[in-house]
């Protein structure tokens, strides 16, 4: 069985060894770095197929199909002088760093694949984007829920950039309740609506069959309420700006370095 390693293991590693291992039958081997000592250690105290190395060498030493999951700024201290070879899989989960930066940073041949994986993951209940298509990144994320290729480097970034917008809108059902708590619904009471109501309002989201402004159409009464919030909050002028910091952040995903 393949092999897989994690040279970084924070929330992200942490999500994808659930994800392989909770009430699987026959998980497949996994090695952990060092670094992420509290993860990693709680990770193999829970997993028999778990095992934190001593090492980023010995992780890469241990495993088929490496996964490079550190923050961007730790790349250089992660990553320099790992050896890894022509033959095995490099899947790259941090976003803005590329095939050919990673390459010259580690001196290999190897195939490099970039993936987009979500904390749900963990459930294998999201499916994750890969670039290039290649068929060991894909049974690996099959395992978790599903694998994506898609076409080109720019879909790979607009897709990235989409993802970066989920905290925005967690934080904006945290807002929401706030200012119920601040109109005297006492805080719990407020998350707890905000909680059920969005997550039925999230469950109209798998019908495929309808766009996804059909569906926001579908709630809203012309003339009521959900349509003035809509209009007088979420108006042209904010639509403009969240389309431009997303422009942004393509750019600067798109930038060479
Ligand atoms: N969280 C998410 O939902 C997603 C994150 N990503 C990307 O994945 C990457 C990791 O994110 P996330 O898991 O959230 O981050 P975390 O900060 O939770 O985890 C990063 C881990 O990297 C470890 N680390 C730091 N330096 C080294 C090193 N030299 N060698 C080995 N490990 C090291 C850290 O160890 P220590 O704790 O010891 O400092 C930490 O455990 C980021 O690039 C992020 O953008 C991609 C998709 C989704």
């Amino acid at each position: 069985m393949e092999r897989i390693g994690f040279i970084g293991v924070g929330e992200i590693s942490g999500a994808m060894v659930e994800g392989l291992s909770d009430g699987v039958a026959a998980p497949p081997p996994i090695s952990l770095s060092p670094r992420g000592a509290s993860t990693g250690a709680a990770l193999a105290a829970k997993y028999a197929n778990v095992q934190v190395r001593a090492s980023n060498q010995e992780v890469a030493d241990h495993s088929d199909l490496v996964v490079i999951a550190v923050r961007r700024a730790d790349r250089h201290d992660a990553l320099a002088g790992l050896r890894i070879g022509a033959e095995q899989t490099i899947v790259n989960v941090i976003p803005g760093v590329s095939a050919d930066e990673l390459r010259g940073l580690l001196g290999t041949e190897a195939d490099i694949v970039a993936a987009i994986p979500l904390p749900t993951v963990r459930e294998r209940a999201s499916v994750t984007v890969v670039y290039p298509a290649h068929p060991a990144a894909e049974a690996f994320f099959d395992r978790l829920g599903g694998a994506q290729p898609v076409a080109d480097a720019t879909a790979y970034n607009v897709v990235s950039a989409l993802s970066s917008t989920v905290s925005t809108y967690l934080a904006y059902l945290g807002a929401l309740a706030d200012w119920a708590a601040r109109n005297g619904v006492p805080q719990e009471a407020a998350d707890r609506y905000v909680r059920s109501l969005f997550q039925g309002v999230d469950r109209s989201l798998g019908d495929e069959s309808k766009p996804l402004q059909a569906i926001a159409s579908e709630h809203e009464t012309p003339g009521g309420s959900n349509e003035r919030i809509r209009t007088t909050w979420f108006d042209q002028a904010n639509a403009g700006a969240l389309g431009a910091t997303l422009d942004g952040l393509l750019a600067d995903l798109e930038k060479p370095r």
